[in-house]
């Protein structure tokens, strides 16, 4: 982790190119400084199967959840968060304006007593950083 995980109706796929979304929540996450960049993992889920408020079809959501480790502050989370959403919610302007749309975004924070990861992309990028 950091994990961005990204949930949306399949109707939105007709609007919207999931690959630029995903590209643009990793460099929003960048951005913000906080998360080490070989942790950064955003993906995107189209939902085939979903139903919205009263239940009419032409309405579309974009949930997106984000797992981090412990030991950031509130303020240092909220700013990163708010970052992340700002750019998101601009590139998805369009998507407001041509349809009823739904969007949202939450953090979730890992107990690091029960969680276990192994990526080697870490060294990797340390390598290159030094030979180029
Ligand atoms: O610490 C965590 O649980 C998540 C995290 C970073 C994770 C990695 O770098 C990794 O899985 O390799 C974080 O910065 O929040």
């Amino acid at each position: 982790m950091p994990h961005f995980t990204i949930e949306y109706s399949g109707n939105l796929d007709r609007h919207v190119d999931m690959g630029a979304v995903v590209e643009l929540v990793r460099k929003a996450a960048v951005e913000t400084g906080i998360f080490p960049l070989g942790g950064i993992r955003v993906r995107a889920v189209r939902c085939e199967h979903y139903a919205i408020a009263d239940g009419r079809q032409n309405y579309g959501f974009l949930d997106m959840v984000l797992r981090l480790g412990e030991g950031r502050d509130l303020a240092t989370r909220k700013k990163a968060g708010e970052h992340i959403f700002k750019a998101l919610s601009a590139y998805l302007d369009p998507v407001f304006a041509n349809q009823k749309f739904a969007l949202s975004f939450d953090m979730q924070i890992n107990d690091k007593e029960t969680s276990w990861k192994r990526n080697n992309i870490h060294e990797a990028l340390k390598v290159e950083a030094l030979h180029g």
